[in-house]
């Protein structure tokens, strides 16, 4: 066996023109192959004769740097035997850099053309605390990544010429007219991705014509996020406070507020759950943005930001209390974080004027069903929903096209998480750029279904095909006609 490399070998190689690496306990000779890197030289210069892991994962599939590279460039395993502290803490300072890189360092917000890629930058450049925070989902993040992967498992099935030259995407949501039916979601904290936080949010969508859903947990003051757009529309997410007063005073503020159009309150998130990125953040990494109002303090769990700013939320909410909020309230009042037909179909039952299938992006309980599976059980369970409250779903949408497949099985809307606090980074430019890149997907996917007109199509599924995904739906709850839609419909 080939002796392992130490501490000392490899700081022997520390210049570009002979550059070692540390990746994951392998040492690698970078030479050649960094003046080629496509996420540039310098960032593998900047680890010569150090470890570059940290960095390395927050991009890159671990066996990339073994699939790619030629076996004489792989130096044999490294000796973890021999290192030092003053070696750990140089590497230290090589991280704590490269994840603070200025904005003229950040690649130009043109080259992101998709919204998988925000996510990607956002990981690479933002903040590591607010990464930590914003990519953060449940245990082992399984609700998270089926989320995802169940909307590219629904196919469609296009019409042909059908003089797509022209396609409508408009949307009326909740009384507000946007040019598709998107929400930015609520999320908390905005200015750990970027200075400008809500406001950034605020303005993008209003420049974009959509909504943004504001968090009771935002950044900035309520007042100060519609300032940021003082002609728009926005909705308000609501976490019931345990000092239920409190509550009854945001409601008493936001009633006269005429730019909320819409109260979502949040179901799905009784305890703030076991987020494990985040919860390694040690508490005095927090850049403490919103947490003055409550006690962070460092338990066996961590310290999460998510924790320690979520556990104000009440989690004796129940179905009575609705009675409550409309006491406080006369704003359409709608469900987030709806799970099952029987909930959809108390939601109705109780007055709400809709629902948002959504399971917190994954963030709520692990293993619970991906949103789609969810829009598939009520269209097939309790059809009439549709018909008499405004059903919106969330979770992984990434695609333009998702939010056609989202409208074709009867969806108002969708809204739209990770990506667009990614894109904060960015400030106001970038919100509109996921915007922009949004709609051109969705008008496109539109052309290439034969579909020209959003509103027209809600609720058609013969533009879909579910096969691929209808094997993961529960047992119905009582037999139905096949998806309780009319056969002229299928
Ligand atoms: C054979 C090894 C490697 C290959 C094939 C590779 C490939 C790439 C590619 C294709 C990109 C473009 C963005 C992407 O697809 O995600 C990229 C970006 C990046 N790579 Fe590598 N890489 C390698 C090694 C490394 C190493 C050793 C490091 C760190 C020490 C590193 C750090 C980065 C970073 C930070 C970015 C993002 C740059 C930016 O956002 O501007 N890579 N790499
Ligand atoms: C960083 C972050 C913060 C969030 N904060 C809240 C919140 O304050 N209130 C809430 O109802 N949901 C919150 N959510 C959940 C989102 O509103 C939404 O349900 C979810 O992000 C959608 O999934 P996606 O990120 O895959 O698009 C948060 C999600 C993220 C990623």
């Amino acid at each position: 066996m080939a002796p392992k490399i130490s501490v000392v070998d490899i700081t022997k190689h520390s210049t570009p023109e002979d550059c070692w690496l540390v990746i994951n306990d392998q040492v690698y000779d970078l030479s050649s192959f960094a003046p080629t890197h496509p996420g540039g030289a310098d960032i593998i210069y900047k680890f010569a004769g150090k470890d570059g892991s940290k960095t390395y994962n927050s991009v890159h599939a671990p066996n990339l740097i073994e699939k790619e590279l030629s076996l004489s460039n792989k130096k044999g395993a490294f000796d973890l035997s021999t290192v030092t502290q003053i070696w750990i803490d140089s590497n230290k300072e090589e991280e704590s850099i490269s994840t603070t890189l200025g904005p003229n360092e950040r690649p130009p917000l043109s080259t992101l053309i998709n919204l998988d890629d925000f996510e990607k930058v956002h990981a690479s450049h933002g903040p590591r605390k607010a990464n930590a925070y914003v990519e953060g989902a449940s245990n082992d993040c399984l609700t998270l990544a089926a989320n995802k992967s169940l909307w590219q498992k629904l196919w469609f099935r296009p019409r042909i010429m059908r003089n797509v030259s022209k396609v409508n995407t408009k949307m009326t949501m909740l009384g507000v007219k946007t040019t598709m039916p998107v929400f930015i979601c609520p999320m908390g904290i905005a200015k750990t991705s970027g200075p400008q936080g809500e406001a950034a949010l605020g303005a993008g969508a209003a420049a974009s014509g959509i909504i943004h859903c504001v968090s009771t947990t935002a950044s900035l003051s309520l007042e100060d996020v519609l300032a940021s757009a003082p002609q728009h529309p926005f909705f308000f997410q609501l976490y019931v406070d345990k000092q239920r007063h409190k509550t009854e005073a945001t409601l008493k503020k936001i009633e006269k507020m005429e730019q909320i159009r819409a109260i979502f309150v949040t179901v799905d998130l009784a305890v703030v759950s076991k987020r494990e990125a985040d919860e390694r953040m040690r508490k005095q990494e927090a850049t403490s943005v919103y947490s003055s109002r409550q006690k962070n303090v460092i338990d066996k769990k961590g310290a999460g930001l998510a924790r320690t700013t979520g556990n104000f939320i009440d989690w004796s909410l129940s179905w009575e209390d609705l009675a409550w909020l409309r006491k406080h309230t006369t704003k359409p009042i709608l469900l987030k974080g709806i799970q099952s037909a029987a909930d959809a179909k108390m939601a109705l039952q109780m007055g709400c004027a809709g629902i948002v299938v959504s399971n917190h992006g994954g963030r709520a309980l692990d293993n619970a069903p991906a949103t789609i599976l969810i829009l598939l059980e009520l269209r097939r369970d309790c059809p009439e929903i549709f018909d008499k409250m405004e059903v919106y779903i969330d979770g992984g949408v990434r695609r333009g096209s998702d939010i056609l497949k989202a409208v074709c099985l009867g969806a108002r809307g969708v809204g739209v998480g990770r990506p667009f606090q990614c894109s904060v980074m960015y400030d106001q430019e970038g919100v509109e750029s996921i915007a922009w890149i949004l709609q051109d997907e969705l008008e496109t996917s539109m052309r290439l279904c034969g579909i020209t007109d959003l509103d027209k199509v809600r609720g058609d599924i013969s533009y879909l095909n579910t096969s691929e995904i209808q094997q993961f739906l529960p047992p119905p709850l009582k037999k139905t006609s096949f998806f309780g839609f009319s056969r002229a419909k299928l």
